[in-house]
C-alpha cells in the first residue's frame, strides 16, 4: 500500500491540507503516470489532432502510453519536450500576466534541464532576451543541450549563483524563480523524493528559496513580474514565501482560471494536486513589484571576448541562415564563432559585461584554415537556412546517425548535408565519395541498443 510508505508527517500535513479529499489524492498517486509532452511550435509540428490537449498550454498534449522518447528522432530534433502536465500552468499565467508580444528580457533562474526555459522560450518575441541560469555546474550541459534542441537563437545560458546576479539589478522584465523544494509533488514520478523528505529538509528548502527569492526581486524593472513556483505542497515553503514577497514589495496578481481546469485557489497561489488534475504537484503564484527603483544600465561599446569575424568568413556564414542580415558574426579566443542576433546586440553587451560563466548567441562552428565546420546546434537551429542541401533518411538511418554510425548512400555526394527526419534537421553529414561521414557530436550518441525498439 503505497500510502504507507509515505513519511507520517506527510500523510498527517496532506490529511490536514486536503480534508475528506485526501483518500482521493492517496488514490490518484497510485494511479498509473500521466505522460505529455509539449511540441516546439517553431519546428515542424508533430500529427498531434488525436491527442487529449492539456488544456491550459495550446502546445501540451497527452500521450496514450509511454514511448522510448530516446529512440525518436523527432524527439532528438527538438520536435517537442516531455514536461509533465501541471507544470505546464506557467503558459496560463504568462498569457494572461506578461504581455508577451512586446520585447521581453526574462531570467529564468533555476532553470536545468529547460523545461520551463523550452517553454518560455516559444512564447517570447523573437526580439526578446531569455537568460536560462543554473547554479549547480553538472546540470548546465543537459540544460544547453535541451535549449539547443529547442533551436532559438536569443537565448544566453549562464551558470551562476543568484547573488551573482547583482550587476544586472533592474534590468529584467520578468524572471521566474522555479525554486528547489521538498518535491512532494513528485512522491508518484520519483520515489527518490520520498526517501530525501523530512521536515528539517522541508525547513532548508523554504529557507533557501527566500533567498533565492530575496536575491530575484532587485533584478526585476519597474512593473517587472515575479513567478514563483514549486513541485510542492507544502504550506511552510509555497505559502510562506509568497506571503513573504507580498510583504516585501510586491502585489500578487491573481489568475482566472476555468473550475473545470481543477486548479486549486490558495490565496496567494495555485495548486495543482494529481486527484484534481492530470499532472504532478505543481505551485505557482504571480506578483508584480511596487517599487519604483530601476537604476540606468550603461550598455558597453562591445562584447568581452568576442572579436567580429574577416569579411571573407562572413561570406562564407551567411548562406548557412535563413535570414544572416539579422546576425553579426563573432568569433572568440577559442576559435568557435558564434552569430549574434542584431536586435538583442545591446543587452547581450550588458549581460557579457555582468555575467562570467556564460554562453550566448548561435554557435555556427568552427573555422579549420578556408573550410568552415558547422556545428550541431547550427543544424537544430530554427535561423538555419531551408535551402541547404539535406537528405531525408529512414528511421533506422536516423537511429544509426544518433548512434554516430557512418552511413552508406546510394548515390554520390560532396560537402555538407543536412540529415533530416520527417522533414526535421538532425545534424551534419559530409558527403566524401559514396560514404557519408557522420558529424554529430560524441556527447550526443546514443548509447542505448537500438534493436531493443
Ligand atoms: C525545480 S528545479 C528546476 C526545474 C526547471 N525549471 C525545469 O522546468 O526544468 C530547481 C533547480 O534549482 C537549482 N538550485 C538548487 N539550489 C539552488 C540555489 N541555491 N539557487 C538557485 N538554484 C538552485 C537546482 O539545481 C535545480 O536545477
Amino acid at each position: 500500500m503505497i500510502e504507507l510508505s509515505f513519511p507520517a508527517k506527510f500523510r498527517w500535513q496532506m490529511e490536514h491540507q486536503l480534508g475528506a479529499s485526501y483518500p482521493a489524492f492517496i488514490d490518484a498517486l497510485q494511479q498509473p503516470l500521466p505522460v505529455s509532452i509539449r511540441v516546439n511550435p517553431q519546428k515542424n509540428g508533430l500529427p498531434t489532432t488525436a491527442l487529449e490537449p492539456v488544456l491550459w498550454c495550446d502546445t501540451g498534449f497527452y500521450l496514450p502510453e509511454r514511448p522510448v522518447f530516446t529512440l525518436d528522432p523527432r524527439f532528438q530534433a527538438g520536435a517537442y519536450y516531455v514536461q509533465e502536465a501541471s507544470s505546464m500552468l506557467l503558459a496560463e499565467a504568462l498569457r494572461q500576466t506578461a504581455r508577451l508580444e512586446r520585447p521581453l528580457r526574462v531570467l529564468d533562474l533555476c532553470a536545468a534541464p529547460g523545461g520551463k526555459s523550452t517553454l518560455i522560450a516559444s512564447l517570447l518575441t523573437s526580439e526578446s532576451l531569455l537568460v536560462c541560469n543554473e547554479v549547480i555546474r553538472s546540470r548546465v550541459p543537459v540544460l544547453k543541450e535541451n535549449l539547443e534542441k529547442w533551436g532559438l537563437p536569443n537565448v544566453v545560458v549562464s551558470n551562476h549563483d543568484p547573488e551573482d546576479f547583482r550587476a544586472l539589478h533592474g534590468f529584467f522584465d520578468l524572471v521566474l524563480v522555479d525554486a528547489p523544494c521538498s518535491g512532494e509533488g513528485l512522491f508518484r514520478k520519483d520515489p527518490e523524493a520520498v526517501l530525501e523528505w523530512s521536515e528539517e529538509n522541508v525547513r532548508i528548502c523554504a529557507a533557501r528559496q527566500q533567498r533565492i527569492l530575496t536575491a530575484a526581486a532587485p533584478l526585476l524593472c519597474d512593473d517587472g513580474l515575479l513567478l514563483y513556483s514549486t513541485c510542492t505542497y507544502n504550506d511552510d515553503e509555497n505559502r510562506q514565501n509568497a506571503q513573504w514577497l507580498g510583504e516585501h514589495g510586491f502585489e500578487y496578481l491573481p489568475l482566472n482560471l476555468p473550475e473545470a481546469w481543477g486548479v486549486v485557489d490558495k490565496t496567494v497561489g495555485y495548486q495543482c494536486y494529481p486527484h484534481r488534475v492530470k499532472g504532478e504537484g505543481f505551485f505557482l503564484s504571480v506578483f508584480k513589484k511596487k517599487q519604483r527603483s530601476s537604476p540606468e544600465m550603461a550598455v558597453p561599446r562591445a562584447f568581452r571576448s568576442l572579436k567580429p569575424v574577416r569579411n571573407w568568413q562572413i561570406k562564407t556564414l551567411q548562406p548557412f541562415l535563413q535570414q544572416p542580415d539579422d546576425f553579426s558574426f563573432y568569433v572568440k579566443p577559442n576559435g568557435d564563432v558564434f552569430a549574434i542576433p542584431e536586435a538583442l546586440s545591446a543587452d547581450l553587451r550588458v549581460v557579457d559585461a555582468a555575467l562570467q560563466n556564460k554562453g550566448f548567441g548561435l554557435e555556427m562552428g568552427t573555422f579549420k584554415g578556408d573550410d568552415f565546420i558547422p556545428s550541431h546546434a547550427l543544424a537544430l537551429s530554427t535561423a538555419v537556412s531551408r535551402q541547404l542541401p539535406g537528405i531525408e533518411l529512414t528511421k533506422e538511418d536516423a537511429m544509426r546517425f544518433f548512434k554516430k554510425e557512418n552511413l552508406v548512400l546510394n548515390e554520390s555526394v560532396k560537402g555538407w548535408l543536412l540529415a533530416r527526419y520527417d522533414g526535421l534537421n538532425l545534424g551534419w553529414l559530409k558527403g566524401v565519395g559514396n560514404r557519408v561521414n557522420n558529424y554529430l557530436p560524441k556527447e550526443w550518441r546514443i548509447r542505448m541498443d537500438i534493436k531493443e525498439y
